[in-house]
């Protein structure tokens, strides 16, 4: 059989209404019809083709990067792109770009923590680019310890100025994307110093470079930090290193929205929390989550296909093989992906919803959500990073020896996405924070105080901690509920049992230093959780389309089933569920392979695109 017979068999198959489901994927029919449209004109638009990145020196990849973010910048005006149009067309130009700082960080910091008149001043220079900035917060000797930050920034009352220093190495910035070429403005992380009193890490807008001729300002060195993981990949952006000798600034280019400076040199604490200083980031863990669904979604959608096409063993008679994809092994990992997929898809959108709600809060002083808001960003971030990082590996896998090609796009899209696991706060230092929020938690159980939003199941301890799993057949575990109550209670007991082990030792930090694993793993089992039930919300929803809402569910129960085999342990040493009932979740995941459906449109394209590829690459 060729290539498109087996494309032609696979769709036929396909018992849910295609269309629609793209739909579901994209959020809305107008999300959908945006993205279709950008993603045509990318793809049609010879200065975005990307199929020779990895064979360019980082020299002529950081020109092509810079050519592409020109020429979209370009398109973006010509066009009279929207927001929603323009973060498109960056997600599919698909390449590491400064832009990603100036927009993605610069701008959201000015507009989170500058007061009126700062954000008047500078946003419209940074909205027509006319200054280009980055984030520059981490430094050579600390990336996840932000209160262990060196650089200083020293109010001098007799010029209204701060002076900005580098006093150590280590205090050297180190790693800010944008920041070694491009940049001609950093939002810089330092410790306020006035009258001799050190105020801790707060925000300065710091020129770097001129806006005549590009050359560093006095008492600045800058550059690049060199080459990164894997060919093409991260190497398109220009991490830097940033040292400051002295360097004077006016006192309003100190982000005053959270914390103000007088003129006398006053240190000002407003009424608003202090973390705050912290909010770039959280907005920035709320964007990634929804970027991991659209990384983990390219590398099932390669392996799929590779899986349909691909056949090897079981001959008889000289009839076909077997196409891989049919083998229970490559369903029992390559399904699981693909329900992670649509899982992280749904978490994310409704993450969002949770940062737009938080923000509208905070203009009203209301402050109440954000310790919530910064564990479910900062938990959801580590949990979908890391599975997707794994799962782009295992896709590679799952394409044999193929995978490891680069014409693939596997290697290259692993290299570019495992940072995630890094940048925006390191995973296991992020589920640490979950893990903080939670004892939190539980150790207010007794005190009135109601559990509300995604904690609100701690508030039925009492029954989660000695309820009993009741399935007894296979089919049993099918029912959301069922599946609810069983990460619900595995949540819990995990979070409670920590919170007693913690009560074992001297002081509490000793406590967390020494359970930290544990910490981490009863963040993970709430954050799992966070994304079950978020999956059955996404399902009561009015889900139109022959099918659709059927094969949701299907890719539900395999994702929840799925991560209860993978946790096992988790479920039966807490006493959630029995080891014969592990056993029936696995019976029933089985069941639930043969039940996974997938539209395959353009299989044959896609082959005719490798064998491309392949001919290129071949031609050094
Ligand atoms: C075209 C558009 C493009 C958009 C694209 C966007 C995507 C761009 C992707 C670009 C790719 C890469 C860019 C990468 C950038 C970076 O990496 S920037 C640097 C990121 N760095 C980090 O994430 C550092 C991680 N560390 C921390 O966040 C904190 O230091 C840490 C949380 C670990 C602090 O720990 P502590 O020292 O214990 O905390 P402390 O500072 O004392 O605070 C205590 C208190 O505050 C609570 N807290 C902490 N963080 C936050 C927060 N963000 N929000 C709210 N509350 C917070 C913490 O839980 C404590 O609470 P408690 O109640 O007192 O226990
Ligand atoms: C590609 C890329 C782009 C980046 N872009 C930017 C940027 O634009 N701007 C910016 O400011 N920064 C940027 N960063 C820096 C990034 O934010 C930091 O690297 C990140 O926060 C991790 O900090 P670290 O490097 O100090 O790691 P470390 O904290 O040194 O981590 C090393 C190891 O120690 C462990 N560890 C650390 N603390 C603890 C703890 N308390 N308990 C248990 N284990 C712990 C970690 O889990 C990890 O295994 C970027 C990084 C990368 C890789």
């Amino acid at each position: 059989m060729e290539a498109l017979d087996y494309h032609a068999e696979e769709r036929r198959k396909a018992e849910f209404d295609v269309e629609e489901m793209k739909i579901v994927w994209a959020g809305s029919r107008q999300a959908y019809e945006i993205s279709d449209r950008v993603a045509r004109l990318v793809a049609s638009d010879p200065v975005f083709r990307k199929d020779n990145r990895t064979m360019l020196s980082r020299k002529d990849l950081f020109k092509d990067t810079l050519r592409k973010a020109a020429h979209a910048w370009k398109r973006i005006i010509e066009l009279r792109l929207s927001e929603e149009e323009a973060s498109k067309l960056r997600f599919f130009v698909d390449q590491p770009v400064f832009t990603d700082l100036h927009w993605g960080m610069f701008i959201p910091a000015i507009k989170g923590q500058g007061n009126e008149e700062q954000q008047q001043k500078w946003l419209p220079m940074a909205y027509k680019m006319q200054i280009i900035g980055c984030y520059a917060q981490t430094e050579l000797g600390h990336g996840s310890n932000v209160q262990g930050l060196e650089t200083t920034a020293t109010f001098d009352p007799e010029t209204d100025e701060f002076v900005i220093h580098s006093p150590t190495l280590t205090s050297s910035k180190w790693w800010p994307g944008g920041l070694g070429k491009v940049s001609t403005h950093a939002l810089i992380y330092a410790r306020l110093i006035t009258d001799g009193q050190d105020h801790g890490v707060h925000g300065f807008i710091v020129q770097l470079r001129s806006l005549d001729d590009h050359l560093p300002l006095p008492g600045i060195t800058v550059g690049d930090i060199g080459m990164k993981f894997g060919s093409g990949a991260y190497n398109s952006m220009d991490n830097g290193v940033l040292r400051f000798d002295h360097v004077r600034i006016l006192r309003d280019q100190m982000l005053m929205g959270v914390s103000q400076v007088t003129r006398e040199g006053k240190f000002m604490q407003s009424d608003v929390p202090r973390q705050l200083v912290y909010g770039t980031m959280v907005y920035v863990r709320q964007k990634i989550v929804a970027d991991a669904s659209c990384a983990l979604s390219r590398a099932v959608c390669i392996a799929t296909r590779y899986s349909v096409v691909r056949r090897q063993f079981g001959s008889h008679n000289g009839g076909p093989e077997t196409q891989v994809i049919d083998y229970k092994t490559q369903q029992s990992r390559l399904f699981p992906l693909l329900a992670s997929a649509y899982a992280f898809r749904f978490v994310g959108e409704w993450l969002k919803w949770l940062y737009t709600d938080v923000t509208q809060r905070l203009q009203a002083s209301d402050f109440s959500t954000l310790p919530e808001v910064h564990a479910c960003t900062a938990g959801l971030k580590s949990v979908t990073t890391s599975a997707t990082a794994d799962a782009i590996e295992e896709c590679r896998k799952l394409c044999g020896g193929h995978g490891y090609l680069s014409s693939s796009g596997l290697p290259e899209l692993f290299a570019v996405y495992v940072p995630a696991c890094t940048y925006e706060g390191d995973n296991v230092v992020l589920l640490l924070q979950v893990a903080r929020f939670l004892m939190k938690t539980v150790s207010q159980l007794g005190s009135g105080k109601k559990p509300v939003g995604t904690i609100a199941y701690m508030g039925r301890s009492e029954h989660l901690l000695q309820c009993r799993c009741e399935v007894e057949r296979a089919e049993d575990w099918l029912k959301p509920n069922v599946i609810l109550e069983a990460f619900e209670a595995r949540a819990a007991r995990m979070s409670v049992t920590c919170a007693k082990n913690l009560n074992n030792f001297a002081n509490q930090e000793e406590g967390f230093a020494q359970l930290a694993t544990d910490l981490a793993e009863a963040a993970v089992a709430h954050v799992q959780l966070i994304i079950v039930s978020k999956f059955i919300e996404k399902l009561q929803q009015d889900i139109p389309g022959k099918g659709v809402k059927r094969q949701l569910e299907i890719l539900f129960n395999v994702y929840a089933l799925s991560l209860l085999h993978k946790h096992l342990g988790d479920f039966v040493a807490s006493g959630c569920i029995t080891p014969k009932q592990g056993a029936l979740a696995n019976e029933q995941l089985r069941l639930l392979y043969s039940q996974v459906h997938f539209d395959n449109p353009s299989l044959l394209l896609y082959m005719v695109l490798l064998l491309e590829r392949l001919l290129q690459s071949t031609s050094f």
